[in-house]
């Protein structure tokens, strides 16, 4: 989706809309901004985007401990946020490390999703049946969801909790469907302002409400621990799901097959054919990814990933889900050891 019309990058506020990188703190904080200070920090871009050999498109970011973060959370700690890029998918790869020798820290991560959506009335979310949610629009009371998919119909904020590793959120741009699938995050927060709580927020026109659904995996209802020398892993996936496209390819097989049989006595007609549902094919496969481009949004957490991000020609993506680390690896087993982690740590 894109990012709000008022949305104002001026790295005090986040912005919003696309994917906010919410760390160190989920909600209000009393030592820094809302949600933590990742989303308006400035990130390192640690390997600009590059195709893998699946083709795929893969980009690093990094953030560790600076004046800025000492000033609010004197920590030290590094970041890496690894961004794949696949044809109908977007993978989020997480690692939290702690390099002290003897200071354990706790901390909140939440990626704040942001779908763009023609009516949020009609989009359901999958997945948290018998869920308890703790419902921040009533002073945080527990209730447990009952309802095999959830729906929006008023100011909605709600962290489920224990929530499966995969939602399908429906009717999202074009009608659409969304799989999320999540790692490592065991809470899911859904969260529309609906009309007021949309008048009150500076950066989001009072029309817009209707026209986006946040699904924010994170790690948000109990805090992550992070022992010294550890790292802490979490991804998402982020996938399309075309009925549409399905049903145009079903349909182009069909028409392909019976093409095959007339040929038997008309091969130009059939040469003509071929080129025809070639033509259609590539038209499809334009038109979703300008549908794709146009679907997802820039991680907000940093102008650098927006910038490389909106840099990319081919909206290609890629598979790498998580670090290859040794099962030992606790941030500091070495590159010798064919640690991707720590190879990246030690750049
Ligand atoms: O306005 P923001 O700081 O971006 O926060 C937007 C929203 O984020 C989450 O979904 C929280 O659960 C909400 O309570 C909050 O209002």
């Amino acid at each position: 989706m894109r990012c709000r019309k008022l949305a104002v990058f001026d790295g005090k506020k986040a912005i919003r809309g696309g994917i906010p990188f919410v760390f160190p703190q989920f909600g209000p904080w009393n030592f820094g901004p809302q949600h933590g200070f990742a989303r308006v920090v400035r990130w390192t871009l640690e390997r600009s985007p590059e195709r893998l050999p699946s083709g795929d498109m893969e980009a690093v970011f990094s953030l560790m401990d600076n004046e800025i973060t000492r000033s609010m959370w004197n920590y030290p700690f590094r970041i890496t946020y690894r961004l794949i890029l696949r044809e109908k998918e977007l993978h989020f790869h997480i690692g939290v490390y702690n390099p002290s020798k003897d200071i354990t820290f706790s901390f909140n991560l939440l990626l704040h999703t942001y779908l763009k959506v023609p009516d949020v009335r009609r989009c359901q979310i999958t997945g948290l049946h018998g869920c308890t949610f703790i419902d921040k629009t009533r002073d945080g009371a527990i209730y447990q969801e009952g309802r095999d998919v959830v729906t929006i119909n008023e100011w909605t904020d709600r962290i489920y909790q224990h929530t499966p590793q995969e939602h399908v959120i429906t009717n999202v741009v074009s009608g659409r469907k969304m799989r999320l699938q999540k790692y490592n995050f065991p809470d899911t927060v859904v969260w529309n302002p609906w009309m007021d709580k949309a008048r009150e927020c500076q950066d989001f026109g009072d029309d817009e409400y209707p026209n986006m659904i946040c699904v924010e995996a994170g790690h948000v209802s109990t805090p992550v621990i992070l022992l010294p020398g550890t790292a802490f892993e979490a991804s998402q996936i982020l996938q399309v799901i075309h009925q549409q496209q399905q049903q145009q390819q079903n349909q182009s097989l069909a028409q392909s097959s019976q093409a095959a049989a007339v040929a038997a006595a008309a091969a130009a007609a059939q040469q003509q054919q071929a080129a025809a549902v070639q033509q259609q094919q590539q038209q499809q496969q334009q038109q979703q990814q300008a549908a794709v481009q146009q679907l997802w949004q820039v991680p907000a957490a940093a102008a650098a990933a927006a910038a490389c991000w909106n840099n990319y020609a081919n909206f290609q993506t890629a598979g790498v889900l998580a670090f290859k680390m040794p099962p030992s690896c606790g941030g500091l087993c070495g590159p010798q050891n064919n640690c991707e982690l720590c190879s990246l740590n030690s750049n």
